[in-house]
């Protein structure tokens, strides 16, 4: 029976910084694997009969857990994760499709370091779902200082989503190699060309890219340390090891099986997407520095 209530599932970063965020208007629940010391903490069974849920767990997780512990019962659902599943290829949206209909879920994309949110500094957001009602739905619950915006592009969303953590690590790596703030910003403006090119391929509109969703979110994660992703490039430009480097950050960094994933799409459609590619090459040990003289070819 879900009752009218809200529940953040996945208590990491993002899960615990949104759950703060919508907590300043309503109460929230919140859920996680492993139990915490975080008000109105509650076990999966309950956190699942809420009406509105926001699932924050890695990309990689979410179809098993989907399967393992997903009951769909008229919930609405929101997604904060920004990822492509690398053992399959497919979109978050298309993985939910088995499980939530279209008409109940949406994606949140957009620039949103959970640390800025959790001290409730401004930012924008986008609520991108077939649906309007559901963004009408899910909007209200949002605090003062986060202004939403409504799209119909969940492929735009998140691909644009996806794509910008692959595109921090190879900014990250930029900044390591001491490559100077022009190649940083040829980098990032390729980059931006790149991922709406790939996001073309799947339909969706150049708009998107140019929003908070694209231009936004890469320009803050491929120019801030704030950024997982951007870290793992700064250590892999150092030689660090990858395994090391996961071991320091302690949270997730989904450009690593994110840019496997644009890898593997790339052949398989025929896309052109270079950065993505060398990004792939250097998480699979090419030195970065051989992927420098290799995207300066003409
Ligand atoms: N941290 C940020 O600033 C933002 C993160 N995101 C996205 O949100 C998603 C989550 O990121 P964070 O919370 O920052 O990562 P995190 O590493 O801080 O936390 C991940 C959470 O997922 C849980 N988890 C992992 N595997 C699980 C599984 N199999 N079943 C259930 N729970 C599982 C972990 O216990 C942990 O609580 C990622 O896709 C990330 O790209 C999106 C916007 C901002
Ligand atoms: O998506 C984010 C900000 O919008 C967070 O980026 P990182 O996962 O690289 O920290």
């Amino acid at each position: 029976m879900i009752n009218n209530s809200i529940a953040v599932i996945g208590a990491g970063k993002w899960g615990q910084a949104l759950h703060f965020a919508l907590s300043q208007k309503q109460k929230v629940l919140i859920t996680s694997r492993t139990k915490k010391d975080i008000e109105n903490f509650v076990d999966l069974k309950t956190a699942l009969e809420c009406k509105y849920l926001i699932i924050a767990i890695p990309a990689q997780e979410i179809r098993s857990w989907l399967k393992d512990n997903f009951v769909f019962n008229g919930q609405k659902v929101l997604v904060a994760s920004k990822g492509i599943e690398a053992s399959s290829g497919e979109f978050l949206n298309e993985i939910y499709s088995s499980f939530v209909p279209k008409k109940n879920i949406g994606f949140i994309s957009g620039p949103s370091f959970a640390t800025e949110v959790k001290q409730g500094l401004p930012c924008a957001l986008v609520i991108n779902s077939n649906s309007k009602k559901l963004f009408k739905q899910f909007s209200p619950f949002f605090p003062n200082f986060i202004k939403t915006y409504y799209s119909s592009d969940v492929i735009g969303a998140e691909v644009a989503g996806a794509y910008k953590n692959v595109l921090a690590i190879a900014s990250g790596i930029c900044e390591g190699l001491n490559l100077g703030k022009n190649a940083q910003a040829s980098l990032i403006a390729r980059g931006l060309v790149e991922m709406e090119r790939f996001g073309k391929f799947f339909g969706s509109k150049k708009s998107t890219f140019l929003g908070l969703s694209g231009a936004g979110d890469l320009f803050l994660t491929a120019n801030s340390t704030m950024s997982r992703n951007y870290r793992v490039g700064l250590g892999l430009a150092l030689n660090k090891n990858l395994e090391d480097i996961l071991i320091e950050l302690g949270e997730v960094a989904e450009g690593i099986k994110t840019a496997e994933a644009i890898h593997n799409l790339s052949i398989k459609y025929n896309i052109y997407t270079p950065i993505a590619n060398e990004v792939n090459l250097i998480l699979d040990g090419k030195s970065p520095k051989d992927s420098l003289k290799d995207l300066l070819k003409h």
